[in-house]
């Protein structure tokens, strides 16, 4: 081996520069954070020695190629046997790296005080007159006392990243019960909750005129009476899922509650009753097979009520006109769609 000095910076800010640059180069090749690695890939990203960081990157070319004795001996030959006995300003080196390992080891974690201890044990031992086998020997108590660190650093990393696996299961949690909170658990579509807070966001806005539908399944105690409270639940399920289907930026349904459901709909009377039509025809056109038998249910029916929101107008308000005009299609003989545009109750014809 050539006797070629390599200059070591005293000035502790610009040890911490090449050390940054030196890290990076560790992680891409999964060199251990040992310090005999990081005074070799200190010392070759500083460009001190041509030839230790020609056989560096030859030894480690990439992930995988690591080897802890190949490592160790290069650290030896380079800084121990050749420079160190001659060279303080060496020493000097290792002092700052072992200085800075200590600092941000020191800020990792509680339990790394024993190593902190160890850390300073050898820049004491590299501080006094040289002494190859004492050095030797703190090297290796260092090295020894790296793996119980690198273990403690895992087991602090596996407490992170399972506080971090319960933050997002909490995350988790708390986004579904505030979708739960919006959602009727029955027929998964907006419950009235979400409902009177779209229906207000729809009266709000100036742009587009909205339209209210309010649907009731007609006879459908009578449902339940004949098909059982089961049965019942399934229909509602069913229509829920036709009114999902017709779910867009421009029509929200929900169910309103019981056997009710209500659509917003942002456009005039005359697309919302002709959307009215659509959904009492495809609910008119649902069978449903009873359980364990060949037979089918009675048709399902909806009678439905549609009303344009006036300029201003309350929620309340347009409720009750909706309302008004769902009457008027039961007593009409249900199964139809009645639409009212005055306050006199006049239908659409
Ligand atoms: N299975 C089931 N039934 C429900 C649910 N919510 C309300 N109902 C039933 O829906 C029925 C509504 O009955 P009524 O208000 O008398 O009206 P209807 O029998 O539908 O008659 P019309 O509305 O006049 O056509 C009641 O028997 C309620 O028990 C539910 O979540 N599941």
């Amino acid at each position: 081996m050539t006797e070629k000095r390599m200059v070591f910076s005293e000035d502790l800010s610009t040890s911490s520069d090449y050390l940054r640059m030196a890290v990076p180069l560790m992680i891409q090749r999964q060199i251990p954070p040992t310090p005999h690695n990081y005074a070799l890939w200190y010392a070759h990203v500083q460009n001190a020695h041509p030839e230790l960081s020609a056989t560096l990157l030859e030894q480690f070319p990439g992930p995988g190629s690591y080897d802890p004795d190949v490592s160790e001996s290069l650290f030896f030959d380079f800084f121990i046997k050749t420079y160190l006995p001659n060279s303080p300003q060496a020493q000097n080196l290792l002092v700052s790296i072992l200085t800075q390992l200590a600092r941000s080891v020191a800020q990792s974690a509680e339990g790394s005080k024993a190593y902190g201890e160890s850390l300073k044990e050898t820049i004491h031992v590299l501080e006094e007159p040289i002494d190859s086998e004492r050095i030797r020997a703190a090297l290796s108590q260092l090295l020894e006392d790296t793996v119980s660190m690198e273990g403690l650093n895992n087991a602090f990393r596996s407490e992170l990243q399972a506080v971090s696996a319960e933050v997002a299961k909490l995350k988790k949690e708390l986004e579904q019960s505030q979708y739960n909170a919006r959602v009727d658990s029955l027929t998964k579509i907006a419950n009235r909750r979400a409902f009177n807070d779209a229906l207000q966001q729809a009266l709000g806005s100036d742009e587009e005129p909205a339209s209210l539908l309010l649907l009731d399944l007609d006879r459908f105690k009578q449902c339940n009476d004949t098909y059982g409270h089961l049965m019942g639940d399934r229909i509602l399920e069913i229509v829920g899922g036709v009114l999902a289907e017709l779910q867009s930026d421009s029509v929200f349904v929900a169910r309103y509650g019981g056997e009710e459901f209500a659509v917003i709909a942002t456009s005039p009377l005359g697309p919302a009753t002709e959307l009215a039509e659509r959904i009492r025809r495809k609910v008119a056109g649902i069978r449903i097979q009873r359980k364990g038998s060949k037979d089918f249910m009675g048709e399902v029916t909806v009678s439905i009520g549609v009303v344009q929101a006036r300029g201003g107008e309350s929620p309340d308000s347009l409720i009750e006109r909706a309302d008004a005009a769902l009457y008027r299609a039961k007593d009409g003989g249900r199964d139809q769609v009645v639409a009212l545009n005055d306050s006199h109750g006049t239908s659409v014809p």
